[in-house]
């Protein structure tokens, strides 16, 4: 892919979702109360908050009613300022259409069919929506994100990187031979092992890669700004540490490895779920190949 973006304020990839993070300083922020992402928050900080229907919309919602740049919320000192971007519909504030308007702690806003709820920074809402917020998008076994929230946070990463041109790989890595270590040391046991797999994983990661659980005992990893090269380096090193990880079962010490397979967005994967197919592709050959390894794409 080329070189050629070098604006370092369109290359900063999404954040991922950073995980349960209690006792952190909260910041404000808008959630879904009604319509399509029922519970789906989104922070406002540093930049302002773009809404609508385009993918690379910090909050995107889907809905012909709604503007592929619908209105935006910045913060202005103390204050958070709601901005209608010319959306067809208007964007509407407490049910009165709105060109800008200071928001206040409760207001709703509405985008299309959609109605958000701001919660200031001080709200006592505001612990409890994060509360749920994690809840629904991060696996209660690993607390590593969902499926779901995988997906949505992929197809955004996965827009940027086409849009700046910029490289981006998938991991999917799969315990192998799992089915045998709950059938000898019972189901808590093998849960033991998918946690323990989940900490290394986190160890290895950087702040803007996103890991997530996605199936059983099936993880994925989404690397931003990685090419092929660089996924397989870090995938490998993955496999390295787990293999040399002792997993206590039965009161002893005993290794398990993992599968791995890589692809890149390329034109011929062009969409989330074709990099996900070729990884899945890649992962199969891992396995095919006799396991505790690494296949890149072919
Ligand atoms: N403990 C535990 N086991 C799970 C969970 N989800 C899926 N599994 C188990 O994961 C195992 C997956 O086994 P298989 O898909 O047959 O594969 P495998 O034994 O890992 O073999 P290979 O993938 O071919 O290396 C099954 O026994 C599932 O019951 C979970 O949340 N906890």
């Amino acid at each position: 892919m080329s070189d050629q973006n070098t604006d370092p304020t369109t290359l900063q990839p999404t954040q991922p979702s950073p995980g349960p993070r209690r006792g952190a300083p909260r910041s404000a922020c808008v959630v879904v109360i009604h319509g399509e992402g029922l519970g789906k928050r989104a922070d406002i900080d540093g930049t302002p908050l773009l809404i609508g229907r385009a993918q690379e919309a910090d909050l995107c919602l889907p809905g012909k009613s709604v503007s592929r740049r619908h209105c935006e919320i910045r913060q202005s000192g103390e204050d958070y300022l709601l901005r209608d971007l010319g959306a067809t519909n208007t964007t509407r504030l407490n049910e009165q259409p709105v060109d800008e308007a200071v928001l206040a702690d409760g207001d709703h806003v509405t985008v299309g069919e959609t109605i958000l709820k701001f919660i200031s920074d001080s709200s006592v809402e505001a612990h409890y929506h994060e509360e749920v917020y994690q809840l629904a998008t991060h696996d209660a076994l690993t607390e590593l994100c969902n499926r779901r929230h995988f997906i949505e946070l992929a197809d955004k990463e996965i827009a940027r990187a086409q849009r700046h041109a910029r490289p981006l790989a998938l991991c999917i890595v799969d315990v192998d031979l799992f089915k045998p270590v709950n059938d000898q040391y019972g189901h808590i046991a093998g849960d033991g092992v998918l946690r323990r797999i989940a900490m290394v994983m986190r160890e290895l990661v950087r702040g803007e890669d996103l890991a997530a659980r996605i199936g059983g005992e099936e993880f994925a990893v989404l690397l931003p700004e990685a090419d092929l090269d660089a996924a397989a380096h870090f995938a490998e090193r993955l496999r390295a540490a787990v293999a040399a990880e002792p997993f206590v079962l039965g009161g002893e010490a005993r290794r398990l490895t993992v599968s791995i397979g890589i692809a890149g967005l390329s034109t011929a994967h062009g969409s989330r779920s074709r990099l996900m197919q070729a990884a899945d592709a890649a992962l199969y050959r891992a396995k095919e190949s006799g396991r505790d390894r690494v296949c890149v794409q072919g």
